[in-house]
Order: C-alpha cells, then structure tokens, then sequence
C-alpha cells in the first residue's frame, strides 16, 4: 500500500493545518439541517480537502457515497441519494449520506448546460449533506456558487509538513536527518501529498535517511530525463525504458511534456504523427489519473507513451540534442511578449491618435492584414522592429527579411543624404534643423505623428 493511502488522516483531528477551515467543515456538519447550503472545498491539490470530508464522515459517522461532478451517470445516482430524505437507510447503521462531489470544477463535462444545471438544482434541494470538491473555486459556475458555501484550503507550511513526514519515517521504522525531512517539505511547496510520495520513494529499502539521498541537485534531476527521452528516441528495450521511468523523479506529465517537445526532430516525418498518437493516448491516462487520484494509471500513461515513442522513432533517435520542451521556453517568451505588445499598442496609439484599446480590439485584426500583405510597408510606417512585426505576422523569416530590407534601404537613404549634403555644403543647416534629408523617396512619407493606417 502507498503511503499516501495508508498514512490519509482518519480523523479531522489528524489533518494537518487548515484549522479554521476543518473547523468550519466540522461546525457545518454538527449543526446540519437540511436548510444548510452543501459546502464547496477549494485550493490546491494535495491540501486536505477529500481527506477532510472524509475524516468528517468518520468522526460524524456518516457513510459516503462519492461521484464525479463530470461523469455523466452522476445526475441519477444524485437525485436518488440526495432525493432520499431517509437516515436509516444504511445497512452500516450510519445516520446519514454525506454526498462527496468531486471535481465540481469540471461540472461542464457533463454533455449540455442542462445536465450541469439539473444537478445545481438537485444540490440545492439536497436531503442530504453534500461536500463538492474544486482546485479551482473561480472557474465554477455562478449558479453553483450561489447555492454552496466556499472553504478555502491553503497550501500547507513547509514546517507543518516536517512533522507529519517525522510521524511516516517512525510508524515505518526509517530514522532520518531532519534536514532531509526539511527539503522534501520546501520542495512539496505547499502538497502534503508530493511530500509524502517524495518521501516514499526515497526511502524505499532504507532504514536511515539522509540528506544527501534526498538532495539531487538541479543537474542531476535534468541529466536522468535527459537520460529517458534519449534512451527512448533511441529505442532502448522496452524493460529498461520502464525502470528508467521509476527512477526519474519526473512524474509521466512532464516526461510527456519532454516527449512532445522532441517528436518534431524525428527524422522520419512519417514517424511523427505515430508518435502524436502515442502521446494523446498516454494524455488520456494522465488526466484520468489526476481526476480519480488513481495512481496506478500513471504506469499506464508512462508505458503507453515511452513505448509508443520508441516504436514511432524506430531506434534512429532526433536531429540535434535532446532539448527541454519548448513549452517552457514559450512560458519565459510570453512575457517579453507582452511587453513588446504593450510597447506597441502605444506607439501605434500616439502616431495614429486612436486610443490604445480601440486599437487592441477593433484595429489589431485589420492591421495584421494589411502588415500580412506588405511587411517591409508597415516596418517604414510604423518603425516596426522584428519583435513587433512579429506580433502581426508569425512568419519569423518573412519578418525578419522584412526588417532587414528595410534597414539596408534606410541606410543606402543615409549615404545617399549625406553625399549629397556634402555636395551642397548645407549639411550642418539640415542636421540644425533636423529636417529630414532632401530625397524624392522621403518626401512621400507622412511626417512622423501623421501615420496613416489605410
Ligand atoms: N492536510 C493534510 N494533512 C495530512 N495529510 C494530508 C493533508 N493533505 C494531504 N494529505 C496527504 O495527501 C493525500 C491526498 O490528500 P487529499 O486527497 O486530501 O488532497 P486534496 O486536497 O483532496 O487534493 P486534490 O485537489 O488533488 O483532490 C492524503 O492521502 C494524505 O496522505
């Protein structure tokens, strides 16, 4: 048995931070009358929140009847328990139903906004206790939150962790470093349940702890996945592809990000669209793991993947080094992105006088148009750099070329005005009064201020 199972708190009393929140699940369920609105539980995962409702159910003597807010068959076995009024229809003896409704944030997944809105009304009227569960309390609907009343779940302190991972290493017998107990804290930030897998995993078949088996250091971590997504491009045998997926510390979410991101650099174009297929198989596996914090599929979606990867590449491996997926790269890009963005909504604003958020809603599609059909135009008109041309055409070449003919135009106009000047011998006046310098090309441009968009 996991150690995630077997060490779930079994009473409120044993779930760890949170107070005021177990303590408002508890003041809930002492004082439930049909009246009261079901409690909705929200925050991060790994927080205490299904193992507090079901420790309440525990201490309250409640039996349990758990369903998924996104399975369709939901709605039915909703309306039976919570249609039903009785308490002493348990053959268990238990007084009542708590009603366990997971994923609430996902009621969408229901196949029609009827069916999401039948259930709201089957919550409301509920005779019996109901608990839904949410990592995400604003992406829920208004109508269920108008019916429900919020308990936030906060991440937990490293230093409340400690104490509970103390508690795991002496029920199992493994003495520890503190300091090693201290860095799976820091590193679970804020999941009880990372830091009670992480410790797991590190101590199997260890009777003592120490820090230096917990400590990898960054390079360490990237040079194991490194390792994997080589080995699988290269079409390691399939035994030693799996054990290498037990030993990375990377859950199968990121391997498949890494997957993913090197699938393009397949030699075999053909080979791709194997590897995609693999890879959205596996995805299934992985969601459906996280919904039912069903574990064991984890193993599913990793063989599915790595050996599906490693049939599609055929032992040939990748063009160029293994890279880390371009995903995070994009993630540090987006926000250079958006500065570039604002830089030029207002410097398109201040040379055409429309106000930057006209420009951004009602413009930006038009303009990309237009820039599409005559880059080099808009790079004069708008003194457009790569960066920002880009953001209206997303061909990076084209853009760049643009940019660059425009540059070389702008400095043969340079040369040109100069010999010029020193032809006539007026360039110190020109340069004095910063006019620009006498060409018949220059001339056409709107002065600057008077950009014209059409
Ligand atoms: N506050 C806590 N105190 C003690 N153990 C905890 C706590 N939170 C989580 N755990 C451990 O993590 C496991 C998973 O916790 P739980 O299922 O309650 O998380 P959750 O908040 O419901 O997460 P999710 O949003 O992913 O469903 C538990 O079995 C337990 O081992």
């Amino acid at each position: 048995m996991d150690w995630v199972e077997k060490y779930r708190p079994q009473h409120l009393q044993d779930v760890v931070g949170n107070s005021s929140a177990v303590r408002h699940i508890y003041e809930w369920a002492r004082d439930w009358s049909r009246q009261k609105k079901p409690l909705i539980l929200y925050g991060k995962p790994g927080t205490g929140k299904t193992s507090s409702a079901y420790a309440l159910a525990n201490d309250m003597n409640w039996e349990v009847v758990e369903l998924n807010a996104s399975d369709q068959r939901t709605k039915a076995a909703l309306e039976k328990v919570a249609g039903s009024g009785s308490t002493t229809a348990s053959l268990t003896g238990a007084s009542r139903k708590l009603i366990l409704l997971d994923e609430a944030d996902n009621l969408h997944g229901q196949a029609d906004r009827g069916g999401a809105k039948a259930i709201v009304e089957i919550i409301a009227a509920s005779q019996q206790p109901i608990i839904l569960i949410a990592n995400d309390y604003y992406s829920l609907t208004r109508e269920l939150k108008s019916v429900t009343e919020p308990v936030q779940f906060r991440a937990l302190q490293a230093r409340s962790i400690v104490p509970r991972l103390r508690q795991i290493c002496a029920a199992e017998g493994v003495t520890c470093d503190p300091a090693a107990l201290e860095n799976i804290a820091s590193r679970a930030d804020g999941d009880m349940r990372a830091a009670v897998n992480m410790l797991y995993a590190v101590s199997i078949g260890k009777e003592h702890l120490a820090v230096g088996d917990v400590h990898t250091s960054a390079k360490d971590e990237r040079s194991t996945i490194f390792a994997l997504v080589g080995a699988t491009f290269k079409g390691k045998r399939d035994a030693d592809l799996l054990r290498m997926a037990v030993e990375v510390e990377d859950t199968p979410d990121t391997v498949e990000q890494w997957l993913e991101g090197n699938l393009d650099h397949m030699p075999d174009p053909a080979s791709h669209a194997k590897g995609y297929a693999c890879i959205s198989r596996a995805d299934e596996y992985i969601g459906r793991t996280y919904r039912r914090q069903y574990y064991t599929l984890w193993r599913y979606a990793s063989a599915v993947m790595l050996l599906g990867v490693a049939d599609a590449a055929g032992g040939h491996g990748v063009h160029g080094r293994i890279m880390p997926p371009a995903r995070w790269k994009k993630m540090g890009a987006s926000k250079k992105q958006k500065a570039v963005r604002a830089g030029l909504s207002r410097k398109l604003s201040e040379m055409t006088h429309i106000p930057q958020d006209a420009l951004r809603e009602d413009f930006f599609t038009a303009i990309s148009i237009l820039v599409e059909q005559d880059p080099a135009k808009y790079v004069r008109e708008f003194e457009l750099d790569a960066d920002e041309l880009n953001l209206f055409i997303h061909d990076k070449a084209r853009a760049t070329k643009a940019v660059k003919e425009v540059a070389k135009e702008e400095k043969a106009k340079a040369k040109k005005a100069s010999a010029k000047e020193k032809a006539t011998g007026k360039g110190k006046k020109a340069r004095d009064d910063d006019q620009p310098a006498d060409t018949g090309e220059s001339r056409r441009d709107p002065p600057p201020g008077q950009a014209t968009l059409f």
